[in-house]
């Protein structure tokens, strides 16, 4: 099966790289984009990035980089030069950090896109409730119309946002998102969750989807599967 601009990002969160590399041979570009992030970064670090690069794979380095607006500047510029296609921050580093993280990137020749999290899918009104912030109606968008005012690509959130947040920030302005669970897939550690089908209508523009495939008994037939219920939308 070959998918034009595959909308699925799978989450390779495996412990070391023969575990990546083995899932990324038995997959190909055209069926979908994959997600390097702590746990993979920790254990394989940039060589492996590179070698996913190497295979032609379009690849998110995701660790949510959240810190004094220098140190974020210079973290994602270095990441521009791996040839990752999307790269990520925290919005709660604020308008300062994600300015100078947009300002890095700028003249570097393979630019990736720059997106910041918004409010981690694992979160519920109750978990922000206890540090003081809004219910993730609210704060969801309050973040993601500070990260379009950083000129920033998109954010990640969660696919239960994407309809609001598509109306208030542009068609252009990419919604990354994870916590995708097709039907009877355990939801896990994730609270705001929504199937493959139903985060595309809602506006998603790539699903983020790592467990649900990684972890099936045969992870390529279960991509394929998502995959064929995508396309029949
Ligand atoms: O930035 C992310 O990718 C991310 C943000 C977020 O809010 N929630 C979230 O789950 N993620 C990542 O998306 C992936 C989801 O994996 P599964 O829950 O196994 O599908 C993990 O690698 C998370 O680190």
């Amino acid at each position: 099966m070959t998918v034009h601009d595959p909308k699925i990002i799978v989450a390779l969160d495996f412990h070391d790289a023969a575990a990546a590399l083995a899932f990324a041979d038995k997959v190909n570009p055209a069926l979908c984009r994959l997600k390097v992030g702590k746990e993979l970064f920790t254990a394989a670090g940039p060589a492996l990035v590179e070698q996913l690069v190497g295979r032609g794979y379009e690849v998110f380095l995701d660790l949510k980089f959240h810190d004094i607006p220098n140190t974020v500047a210079q973290a994602v510029k270095v990441a521009a030069r791996l040839g990752v296609w999307m790269v990520n921050v925290h919005a709660s580093g604020g308008r300062k950090m994600m300015l100078a993280a947009r300002d890095a990137l700028d003249g570097e020749p393979n630019r990736p896109l720059l997106i910041a999290v918004t409010v981690l899918t694992s979160m519920d009104g109750a978990d922000l409730a206890e540090m003081g912030m809004p219910e993730p109606a609210v704060q969801v968008p309050l973040l993601a119309r500070l990260a379009l005012e950083c000129d920033l690509d998109g954010v990640v959130c969660s696919a239960q946002e994407a309809f609001v947040l598509k109306k208030l920030c542009g068609n252009d302005f990419k919604l990354v998102t994870p916590g995708i669970r097709p039907l009877g897939s355990a939801a896990g550690d994730q609270s705001r969750v929504m199937t493959p089908e139903a985060a595309l209508e809602a506006g998603a523009d790539y699903l983020v989807i790592g467990r649900p495939i990684t972890q099936s008994a045969d992870p390529v037939a279960t991509l394929q599967s998502i995959h064929a219920s995508l396309a029949a939308i």
